[in-house]
């Protein structure tokens, strides 16, 4: 009979989706016969969103701090005193600290970007994304291992269940070299890009700040609202409000043009329910193409002005 450990993932005192999607896989993966053990470091109240798992080691964090040397501490921890077969985290920023945190402690390894989980022989079989998800690689893992699994591999409707797990409270270890300073969140006074019809996305391939006026242009002309990839903001070219992605904002618009955006996962994750994808990258190899329905091999810096000058013209 298998065990499966599940790390809670939470974000200002509520759970996160990501960790029913893990729950709903960790049950599939070692079957109705198998224990499901939830450790979530988070505010009393909440253990009843847990009913997927079997039982919940449970340590108190009424201030929500988020501390990954604690987290990846208390995994550590965790996985000795609960000896599993399966180690799931998610694929998040968090779960990554915490992940690598805890595979250092606990003396195993770790494997990101996780998009498939199968029972094999006397282990699993695991399929990751790799080269910014140009390739698939597929590994036997038969050792303890902590797998890091990106959001679409469980079902989160399915996962989140409300039920009585029984509750186990444990004591969360202590962080010695980090201190939490609070929770800062993006600038609320901006556009609210998850509510928008129309995006146009930039990414890296817009080369430059300077570029980024033609894009407004055609984002005026449409009626659309610019954002971008996460290098433009970690660039400061634009806010992090208009971040599309994993450490961004979930975006589902009727359009979501990308313009000079590769496609990584961490982006893919934030746009890929677009009713309708268009991409635009001089590279035909890149992975956006993957997701878009209508693609196009030019340079932006040429196609954007001559769109505009079509869609005035219209
Ligand atoms: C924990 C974590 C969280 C992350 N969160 C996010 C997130 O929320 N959002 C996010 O976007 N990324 C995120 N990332 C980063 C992600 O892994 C990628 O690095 C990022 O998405 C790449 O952005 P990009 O596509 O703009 O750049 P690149 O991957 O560099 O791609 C640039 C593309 O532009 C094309 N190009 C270049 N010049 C032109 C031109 N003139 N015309 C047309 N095409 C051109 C190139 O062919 C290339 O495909 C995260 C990473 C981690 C590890």
């Amino acid at each position: 009979m298998s065990t499966a450990l599940v790390f809670v993932e939470t974000l200002d005192g509520k759970i996160a989706d990501i960790t029913y999607e893990l729950l709903d896989l960790a049950r599939r993966v070692i079957g109705d016969g198998g224990t499901v053990t939830a450790l979530a470091v988070m505010p009393a109240g909440l253990t009843s969103e847990l009913g997927a798992a079997d039982r919940v080691l449970w340590a108190d964090n009424p201030d929500n701090r988020y501390l990954p040397e604690s987290l990846g501490k208390t995994l550590a921890q965790a996985v000795d005193q609960v000896s599993p077969d399966l180690v799931l985290v998610g694929n998040t920023a968090v779960g990554m600290d915490v992940a690598t945190y805890a595979a250092s402690r606990a003396g195993c390894s770790t494997i990101a970007s996780v998009q498939k989980v199968e029972p094999a022989g006397q282990g699993w079989q695991v399929e990751s994304v790799i080269l910014g998800g140009k390739m698939v690689a597929t590994a036997e893992v038969t050792e303890l291992t902590i797998l890091q699994v990106l959001a679409g591999a469980g079902d989160a409707e399915r996962g989140h269940v409300q039920g009585n797990p029984t509750v186990e409270t444990i004591t969360a270890a202590e962080a010695a070299a980090t201190v939490y300073e609070g929770l800062a969140m993006p600038d609320s006074t901006d556009v609210d890009i998850t509510k928008q019809d129309i995006l146009v996305s930039i990414g890296r391939g817009i080369g430059d700040k300077d570029n980024i006026e033609v894009v407004e242009e055609l984002a005026e002309a449409l009626g659309a609202v610019v954002s971008a990839s996460r290098p433009v903001i970690d660039a400061g070219w634009l806010p992090k409000s208009r971040q599309v992605g994993k450490s961004g904002k979930k975006v589902k618009p009727k359009v979501y043009l990308a313009l000079g955006i590769s496609g990584a996962p961490e982006h893919l994750e934030g746009m890929r329910d677009a009713d309708c994808i268009i991409a635009v990258n001089t590279d035909p190899k890149a992975p956006i193409f993957d997701v878009a329905h209508y693609g196009i091999v030019e340079d932006i810096l040429e196609l954007v002005p001559a769109l505009t000058e079509k869609v005035k013209g219209a």
